[in-house]
């Protein structure tokens, strides 16, 4: 992180109490050319907002044989994946989705506090917004449990909510990889990024990453950098109840047993991403406004052709120790592409 002095903290700002700009690189080219949403109060316009009602009006979701040749896409699909809606049998280690992981009260509170911030502005291509925080030994009188300082107070409550209810989701490893304790057991195998399960060193930092994308929209296929994050992603969906998006896994390296796939993220959902599905394959997401899910987990049958809508995603990561220190490195920034012409 650099050294520059914090900003003031202002009482239920936005602003982080280190200012995010410090960490912007400039050289990030704008990624999304985003249509604005409509209400300067919800990133998610009135007609995209979060209620069952809206959910029931959605011309989203159509149940199609149309475009399927004895169960495989056929034309104007053909080439198009059928997402999974839980990871297939053949995935990698370390791939865990929890589809209706956030209460749809909570997910609205965060994205009213998300749209407060402004970090997002269409005509200045501004989309992607990288938040830091640094861990900070909590006080004895309140548990001695590990804090955060530099985050706002809307990204302090998403991880706490999101410790509460991953906790008891997460055997021991890869609980303490994402939210490591000060009591934590020591003999710990740790994760693959070298960190032990043992007591978490004090000072790493936290980046959280905004995208906010509009339904055409996706994001090259990459692994998260290597160099900088730790082992343990957290990927947090957010969008109109009954939209998501499928993200593309591919094995770094092919290997004959090793197929790529498609998972649906919903609205809402929690992916987790340690080991192999960390390190070994790639995720993305396809430029294209509608996505082929099947119609119930684990079908092999019905298919249902689901239109995308605007989708915020956090990304939450540890940096590795050094890794706030800002330059020489790459960046980490994977381009948004527009859906290419012709494609269905
Ligand atoms: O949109 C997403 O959930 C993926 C974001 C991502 O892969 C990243 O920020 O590295
Ligand atoms: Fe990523």
């Amino acid at each position: 992180m650099s050294s520059s002095e914090p900003a003031p903290f202002q009482a239920g700002s936005c602003q982080p109490e280190a200012s995010s700009e410090d960490h912007l690189d400039p050289s990030i080219p704008p990624p999304y050319q985003d249509r604005r949403p409509s209400s300067p109060c919800s990133l998610f316009s009135v007609e995209e907002s979060e209620t069952d009602q809206d959910h029931a009006k959605l011309p989203a979701t159509t149940t199609t044989s149309e475009g399927f040749e004895n169960g495989q896409p056929s034309f104007p699909y053909r080439g198009t994946r059928v997402a999974k809606r839980s990871p297939p049998p053949g995935s990698p280690r370390g791939i865990y989705l929890f589809p209706s992981l956030l209460s749809g009260e909570k997910c609205s509170e965060w994205i009213e506090r998300i749209s407060e911030c402004n970090y997002f502005d269409a005509e200045e291509g501004r989309n992607q917004v990288m938040l830091f925080g640094r861990e900070v030994e909590g006080k004895p009188s309140e548990g001695g449990s590990l804090g955060m300082t530099g985050l706002p107070d809307w990204s302090k409550g998403l991880v706490q909510e999101l410790e509460r209810v991953l906790r008891p989701e997460l055997d021991d490893l890869h609980r303490s990889l994402l939210f490591p304790s000060l009591d934590q057991d020591p003999s710990g195998q740790g994760g693959r990024d070298g960190s032990k399960g043992g007591p978490p060193q004090i000072c790493r930092s936290r980046q959280m990453i905004l995208n906010l994308y509009s339904p055409d929209q996706g994001i090259t296929s990459h692994v998260d950098l290597v160099n900088r994050f730790g082992d343990g992603i957290i990927l947090c969906s957010f969008g109109p109840q009954g939209r998501g998006i499928a993200m593309d896994f591919e094995p770094v390296s092919k290997k004959e047993e090793e197929k790529g796939f498609s998972l649906f993220l919903p609205s809402r959902s929690v992916l987790l991403l340690f080991d192999e599905a960390r390190y070994d394959w790639k995720h993305g997401i396809q430029p294209r406004d509608f996505d082929l899910v099947e119609a119930e987990e684990g079908s092999s049958g019905k298919v249902e052709r689901l239109q995308r809508g605007l989708r915020l995603s956090v990304t939450i990561r540890w940096l590795l120790p050094g890794a706030d220190v800002v330059g020489g490195e790459p960046v980490d920034h994977h381009r948004v592409e527009q859906r290419p012409s012709g494609s269905p």
